[in-house]
């Protein structure tokens, strides 16, 4: 699946070079998004994505940067933002306008991170190589917070991802606690009014529904916004929390859901 980054090229352009080549791309709900049906060379080593005018990605996970839908104006934040698919895509939305805080721990997936802002003309993007359990404490120090979160948190992964895929259940509930963790420190460093989505390709229920009842419980400062599966040719359902979602196979499996800061 290609993203067109639309910072630098329209879609109907991109459709246009690739088909030339003999690219079959197919539509989708996304008038930027392109399903690749057929290609005679890789579709990641063309002119055109060296260019940055495309980012491979699939089509489940352009939906939690849609679903947090940041604003020109805003003052965003994203919390575990390497290799930059959703980083990107956001400053996408924004029109390269308002700031994105981009933060990610390991030093190694920095340098994608910043090779792929670089590639697409990002220019709205703070990058910082840290932890953002000792980071928050900077920001909170000095009373900075933001209107729009994405979590997209570490995860046990899926098998679509990673055909060899072998987690053990102290692995999920390892990740659980974590993201738990990072969803109270999310919601913490949001402003009154703000939004946060939260995100992981896990299918597991104790990283996706279970963290959200976890934190609906624990705080009475936010509320859950209830989403839609409203995504054409795409296999996504309610999850099992009315108003959260999941994308299921074939497609990419993600899980979604948006929380809103009330006080
Ligand atoms: C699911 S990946 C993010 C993918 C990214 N959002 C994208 O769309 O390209 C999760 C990332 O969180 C990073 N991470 C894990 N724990 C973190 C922490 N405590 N603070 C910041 N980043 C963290 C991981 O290194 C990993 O790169």
């Amino acid at each position: 699946m290609i993203r067109v980054n639309t910072l630098k090229i329209s879609p109907e352009e991109v459709k246009e070079r690739l088909e030339k080549k003999g690219v079959i791309l197919e539509e989708t709900f996304l008038d930027y998004a392109f399903k690749v049906k057929k290609s005679p060379f890789s579709i990641g080593a063309t002119p055109e994505y060296l260019f940055g005018y495309y980012y491979l990605q699939s089509l489940s996970s352009m939906i939690p940067p849609i679903i947090l839908n940041p604003k020109k104006r805003d003052f965003a934040l994203d919390m575990c933002s390497a290799p930059g698919g959703k980083t990107t895509h956001m400053a996408q939305i924004m029109e390269n306008q308002g700031v994105i805080v981009a933060v990610e721990i390991s030093r190694e997936r920095i340098k994608a991170l910043k090779s792929n802002i670089n590639r697409l003309g990002v220019l709205n993007t703070i990058v910082i190589n840290a932890d953002m359990r000792e980071y928050k404490n900077y920001l909170l120090e000095n009373n900075i917070f933001f209107d729009k979160i994405l979590l997209d948190a570490p995860c046990s992964g899926n098998f679509i991802k990673d055909k060899n895929r072998n987690v053990s259940k102290k692995d999920i509930l390892y990740c659980s606690i974590r993201q738990k963790e990072l969803l109270n420190i999310g919601l913490d460093l949001l402003k009154k009014g703000g939004y946060l989505v939260y995100s992981t390709c896990s299918m597991e229920k104790e990283e996706n529904e279970d963290v959200i009842s976890y934190i609906l419980n624990k705080r009475e400062d936010i509320k859950l916004i209830k989403l839609k599966p409203k995504f054409k040719g795409i296999n996504i359902k309610e999850g099992y929390i009315r108003g959260t979602l999941r994308v299921f196979p074939p497609d990419e499996p993600f899980f979604i859901a948006k929380i809103k800061k009330l006080f």
